[in-house]
């Protein structure tokens, strides 16, 4: 396209403009007022003087309805209005006009190319040129508003355009020779005036941002508190012309990510949700502007359009765009040599000097104030601490310490309990402790499955932690990333990050402990960990004591429970060869840790056996433990050997100690081993065999070092035929049989027996019976004895208590039940509980006493050993019962 240098021809179509006559008084007009104005305009240092001066001054001579001057940019190749004629300006009242004033015109279009490259004033009619494509919109706009044609000038500074004069008519042919030559004559004086009025402007804003930096400083010197630099922020910056909104973010302790720290979204804010949101995220560092940012020292301005379409995603450049901020600077903020955080303004153009100015100020700042609040925050954390110390300097139980640690870091720092393992006694494993199930809900079986178990310490995770200094921190994805399989199970919590610490005594470790939190301070963790270590041993200890004392009880009730058979069994009375044998076999086994089988027919001393076998060994400082296998029900049997933890089986609210445990270093005796069920049967060998038990619902093995004895009145060989008894089991006990002989078989024994029991009855009962009668002795002679030894003790207890004198003249030795003589009329009247206790007692009175085993009660009424037993407890049938009624 082609512009024509101002064309008369457009003149000669106006013929009313009046060309002015050069005269030489005209022309003396002209130069003293180009030499006044050129006076004047050096002196100008107001802008609005300026133009005001030059319109004025020109208009006395020549035609036209205002100017305008423009200046170059540039940086983005533009020009864009300076010194405006509002006065006189036919604009003014356009609705275009405030854009027009702010706008910037490009510099590459044909119009304004065309007065760049002419050194003379160039004029161009409106109508000619303003539609062209890429012509400035001021073109049309004063057209619109009658003006006609308009004459460019450019200014010059150091040799290279520095803008533009524009000077308008309605009058097409106003710009005449003398015009242009005079505006040509004028230009390099007002170039100087810009010049000059630039220098000036450039020296008055450095020394406003000096007092507006020298104000800050003293604002933000008084800042002690994150609300006190915001509202100094805030005051400062407002007075930045452009600015729309503001925000600092700060570095969080991650390193990684950046949070907002002071918000301020300007005076036109996003809706409150979307404000929340924002508050509450983490930015990370890396996402493209943010890291460039914080390596710049220099301020870095972002176009939101450019870095959108850069492929950036951070999500707070999508709210910039719905906000419409156009531009974003990014300076960082930075105290000595670290970053702290970024400032972000939504601004159009930056002074990197100011800004530069401003952050520093902020810095110091922010640095001071995190430094106070990490003061604080340690006041506080140790506050905390001494109170959580204080806490548990109570806790004697386990459940008393879930709940202190549940209590202060659940409620107080948002850190959740997952999981407190110690290591066992056998210093290898680690069992649980203390765990939070509910915190894995929505995993509960994964959970039971991967935590519930007992580990090793060389597990790769607990042997990581077990060798921290500090513990050590899983963020939750990175671990899912690397393949660790706990970490999906802690990916169900929300949590995200776990935190896993060595407890300690002393330099002992004792357990781990496993924290879930977003964030926790090492600080806590760390004073946490101690006071939990010193809790749990002094738990352990507790523990261990009550165990101890539980011990101690169940001995002592043994003790008790044994002093009266101890003292019965006292003495031994048996002087014949078959006894004799029996004490030789003793004596050879007691030195021994050999198993021994008593064997005999009820009631011939099985158990005093055993006792003597015991009390002559090495183990006789403690306790023989006897166990009757008859008398407990086969669910229980084997919780009585071998003992159980607790929740083992429905009942097992508290974990208990197994007979087995209980005789360690001492003698367990099984008594009515013949009634032993099958099952219980493969453990005792199993027990025997490893000497080694297992509670029932344990992990753990605990050795032993009991001796066994066992009796049994059963044909042992034959229960094994008959698949009652397993042979590897017989072969296990049968190492050093003792075969008692019946009563039947030693009447030698008979009398001094007698005189013994009534010796013993008599002082018991504090009779004064001193001799049996020839006829009480020739009864107990000729008497079979079903019942052995025990049946004589029972029968002359009996007769002591019913013998006045000091002879005892009458035993009552059965001769056939009772119930055969009931009247049936008297049997008729009673309840089905009376007959059947009567008739218990009877069968009891008929074997003597003996409950289970052969020729027991049990057996003749044809029901299990302990039916009997639970059946007596319930219709109350005591020794007494069967002993002393006739
Ligand atoms: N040689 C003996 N001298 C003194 N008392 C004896 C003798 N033998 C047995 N007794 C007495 O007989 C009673 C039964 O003895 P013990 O309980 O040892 O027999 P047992 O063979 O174990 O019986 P069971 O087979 O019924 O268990 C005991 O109270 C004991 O006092």
């Amino acid at each position: 396209m082609k512009f024509t240098e101002n064309s008369l021809m457009k003149r000669a179509e106006h013929p009313e403009i009046e060309v002015p006559v050069l005269s030489k008084a005209v022309l003396e007009q002209e130069r003293k007022m180009l030499l006044d104005l050129g006076n004047d305009i050096t002196s100008v240092r107001d802008k609005n003087d300026l133009l005001a001066l030059f319109s004025k001054r020109i208009k006395s001579l020549f035609y036209f309805t205002h100017t305008i001057v423009t200046l170059i940019d540039y940086k983005d190749e533009t020009y864009t209005p300076f010194l405006l004629d509002d006065e006189n300006s036919p604009i003014r009242a356009h609705t275009l006009y405030q854009q027009l004033i702010k706008a910037r015109f490009s510099l590459n279009e044909p119009f304004i190319q065309a007065v760049l490259h002419t050194a003379d004033p160039i004029s161009f009619i409106l109508e000619d040129i303003m539609d062209k494509p890429l012509s400035p919109l001021f073109l049309r706009v004063n057209h619109e508003e009658g003006v006609q044609e308009i004459l460019m000038t450019r200014l010059m500074k150091e040799g290279k355009p520095m803008g533009f004069i524009h000077i308008y008519t309605d009058r097409p042919g106003s710009f005449t020779k003398e015009f242009r030559s005079v505006i040509k004559g004028i230009a390099p004086q007002l170039s100087g005036a810009v010049s000059n009025i630039l220098k000036n402007e450039e020296i008055l804003n450095k020394e406003k941002e000096k007092s507006f930096l020298l104000d800050f400083s003293s604002d933000i010197a008084k800042v002690r508190t994150k609300v006190e630099l915001a509202a100094a922020v805030h005051s400062s910056l407002s007075k930045l012309t452009d600015l729309k909104a503001y925000a600092i973010r700060r570095i969080n302790e991650d390193g990684a990510t950046l949070s907002p720290y002071i918000f301020d979204p300007g005076p036109i804010p996003p809706d409150k949700k979307e404000q929340d949101r924002l508050v509450n995220t983490n930015f990370p560092i890396n996402d493209g502007l943010q890291n460039r940012v914080l390596e710049s020292n220099i301020p870095l301005l972002f176009n939101v359009d450019r870095e959108i379409q850069r492929g950036i995603t951070s999500s707070y450049l999508q709210f910039w765009k719905r906000m419409e901020y156009k531009t974003l600077a990014g300076i960082r903020l930075r105290n000595a040599e670290t970053n702290l955080g970024i400032l972000w303004l939504a601004i159009e153009e930056i002074n990197i000097q100011l800004l530069q100015g401003i952050c520093s100020q902020i810095s110091i700042a922010m640095a001071n104030i995190i430094a106070n609040e990490q003061v604080s925050k340690k006041q506080e954390e140790q506050a905390f601490l001494l109170d959580f110390s204080h806490d548990i300097t109570q806790v004697r139980t386990r459940t008393e310490l879930q709940d202190a640690i549940i209590r202060v870091i659940d409620k107080t720092m948002h850190t959740k309990l997952a999981m407190i393992r110690v290591i066992d006694e056998d210093g290898f494993h680690l069992s649980p402790f203390m765990f939070d199930r509910t915190l894995f809900k929505n995993a509960e079986a994964t959970f039971d499955k991967m935590s519930v178990n007992r580990i090793t310490i060389e597990e790769p995770y607990t042997s990581r932690v077990l060798a921290s200094k500090e513990g050590l921190v899983f963020n939750v994805a990175e671990e899912i990333r690397d393949g660790n399989a706990y970490a999906r199970l802690w990916e169900t919590t929300g949590l995200k990050n776990m935190y896993s610490l060595p407890l300690r005594a002393g330099d002992k470790n004792i357990g781990t402990i496993w924290l879930l939190a977003n964030r926790l301070s090492k600080l806590m963790m760390k004073g946490i960990c101690s006071q939990i270590s010193i809790a749990i041993a002094n738990i352990q200890a507790n523990e261990k004591l009550l165990a101890y004392k539980k011990q101690l009880e169940i001995e002592n009730d043994y003790l008790k429970e044994q002093i009266h058979t101890i003292y019965n069994f006292s003495e031994i009375i048996g002087h014949g060869v078959a006894m004799q044998e029996v004490y030789r076999l003793v004596s050879v086994v007691a030195g021994t840790n050999s198993t021994v089988l008593v064997l005999g027919e009820t009631g011939t001393g099985k158990e005093l056996i055993a006792r003597a076998i015991h009390n002559t060994s090495s183990r006789k400082d403690k306790l023989m433990v006897k166990v009757n296998c008859a008398a407990l029900p086969a669910s229980l049997i084997e919780s009585e050997l071998f003992g159980h933890e607790r929740g083992a089986f429905t009942g097992a609210i508290d974990r208990r100690i197994g007979k087995f445990e209980l005789a360690d270093h001492s003698t367990l005796f099984l008594d009515e081993i013949g009634e032993l069920p099958l099952e219980a049967q493969a453990k005792l060998l199993r027990v025997i065999q490893e000497r080694e038990v297992e509670r029932l619902g344990g992990k753990q093995t605990i050795k032993v070092d009991v001796r066994l004895i066992a009796a049994t009145n059963r044909n042992l060989e034959d229960a094994v035929k008959a698949g009652r008894f397993r042979e590897d089991l017989f072969y296990r006990l049968n190492v050093f049989p003792i075969q008692l002989p019946s009563l039947r078989e030693r009447p030698e024994d008979i009398e001094p027996l007698a005189n013994f029991f009534v010796a013993r009855y008599s002082r018991i009962t504090g009779r004064k019976i001193k001799n049996i009668s020839p006829k009480v002795l020739q009864q107990l002679g000729s008497y079979t004895w079903p019942g052995n030894v025990r049946e004589m003790e029972h029968l002359i207890e009996r007769s002591v208590l019913l013998t006045p004198g000091d002879t005892l003249q009458e035993v009552y030795i059965p001769r056939g039940t009772t119930a055969e003589k009931q009247n049936p009329a008297q049997l008729a009247n009673r309840s089905l509980e009376e007959v059947e206790r009567s008739y218990i007692i009877e069968t009891l009175q008929r074997c003597a006493g003996k409950i289970s085993g052969a020729g027991g009660a049990a057996e003749i009424l044809q029901i299990p050993g302990n039916t009997l037993h639970s059946k007596m407890k319930k219709l109350g049938i005591g020794k007494a019962d069967y002993f002393l009624t006739k």
